[in-house]
């Protein structure tokens, strides 16, 4: 949710599918401003002190412009994709878990016993995982979309080829035009992969021209030995992103991984598509900040969800001029900081549609006003 909504047209031809070019997004459709207009007029008359909901009457206004309605409806559908992949870098002691924690996990969040899944029923989320790229071989109903097993150690080479890099921005292009043709009305991009705050982290930096030191997080709890390793990956990862930091692919290619790429592609896709999207942490934001270089405006479909403990986390949000709803010094990813505020977009559309006005409740307004 970001301020600026530059006043583009809302021509619904905009809503297309993938086209073949996965790196070919049509200009990104801000939210409609009459909408949210109007429920800034509606927030107005609601029976309560003038501006008394704080950020959660911004936040209802975003999801009116988003849905071109006021009142908004309440969300039908909110879905969860969970992207999944390993990465090489993980063999250089970067993370305080072994790789094949990767493929473990993803049978667990199937499974529906992991933290997002019990976060996402509180919040009347469904939750898919997809594997992109984990060392291992998964269930044949979450590998459709597997671009490799294990993106490269991207201190010393590329994470993916350059088609591979397109494969995995085209599944998660398709993987949200999927969702929201099977009528998913709110998104969450999450994310499972050992070592994969270093990727995330060499992206942030890379984009925001940000010194590794500055950046280096603890990710799933590293030691001093571990964070020092982790910094000097960064390090040696930049060196090798920084030359092509004006090119969304060639980055996600050299400093990203199959996980990054193709919840880049997702993320762009949704706002390509008109749906509202609410960010993770670092890794979902990482992504997104790439997103952006590919598809200008798309930020306007995000709310970020909540600050993860990661500093290269707070650097995407300021950089993507994004606020968080929560912060709970959440660090665990898989979509869960962004399931958390979900309960707060309801909350934010049950007031914009079901509190009386003064007028209705017969209660009088401020003092001195007609
Ligand atoms: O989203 C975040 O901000 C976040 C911060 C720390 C850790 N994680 C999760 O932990 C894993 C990566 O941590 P690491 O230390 O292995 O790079 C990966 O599965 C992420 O989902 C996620
Ligand atoms: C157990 C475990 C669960 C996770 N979920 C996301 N990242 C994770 C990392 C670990 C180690």
């Amino acid at each position: 949710m970001t301020d600026d909504s530059a006043a583009l047209g809302n021509d619904p031809a905009l809503s297309e599918p993938t086209p073949a070019d996965p790196t070919r997004f049509d200009p990104i459709p801000p939210p409609d401003r009459e909408a949210r207009d109007a429920a800034r007029e509606r927030g107005r008359r609601l029976v309560k002190p003038a501006g008394s909901l704080g950020r959660l009457e911004l936040l209802g206004e975003w999801i009116a412009g988003c849905q071109g309605a006021c009142p908004p409806r309440a969300f039908e559908r909110a879905r969860v994709v969970v992207f999944a992949g390993d990465h090489g870098i993980a063999r250089a002691g970067v993370s305080a878990y072994p790789s094949e924690v990767t493929a473990q996990m993803v049978a667990t969040l199937t499974s529906g016993v992991g933290a997002v899944n019990a976060l996402a029923r509180v919040a009347d989320a469904s939750v898919r995982v997809v594997d992109m790229a984990v060392d291992a071989d998964t269930d044949p109903s979450v590998s459709e979309h597997k671009v490799r097993r294990g993106s490269g150690s991207i201190d010393r080479e590329d994470a993916l080829t350059h088609d591979e890099t397109l494969a995995a921005l085209a599944a998660g292009r398709a993987i949200a035009d999927a969702e929201i043709d099977a009528g998913a009305d709110l998104l969450v991009a999450g994310d499972m992969g050992i070592g994969d705050t270093t990727p995330a982290t060499v992206l942030v930096a890379t984009l925001t021209d940000t010194e590794p030191v500055a950046a280096v997080g603890r990710g799933t709890g590293i030691d001093d030995n571990a964070w020092m390793r982790k910094t000097s990956a960064i390090r040696d990862a930049m060196r090798r992103t920084r030359p092509v930091v004006r090119d969304a692919v060639a980055l996600l290619r050299t400093g990203g991984g199959a996980d990054l790429a193709a919840m880049t592609g997702f993320l762009a896709q949704a706002a390509q598509r008109r749906t509202p999207v609410v960010l993770d942490g670092l890794v979902s934001t990482a992504a997104a900040l790439v997103a952006e270089e590919l598809a200008y405006g798309a930020r306007a479909w995000w709310v970020a969800g909540h600050r993860s403990t990661e500093p290269s986390h707070t650097i995407a949000l300021a950089r993507l001029g994004l606020e968080p709803l929560l912060e709970l010094d959440m660090r665990l990813g898989e979509g869960t900081g962004a399931v958390a505020a979900i309960p707060l977009l309801r909350g934010a559309v049950a007031t914009l549609s079901e509190v009386a006005t003064f007028e209705e409740a017969g209660v009088s307004t401020r003092t001195g006003e007609d």
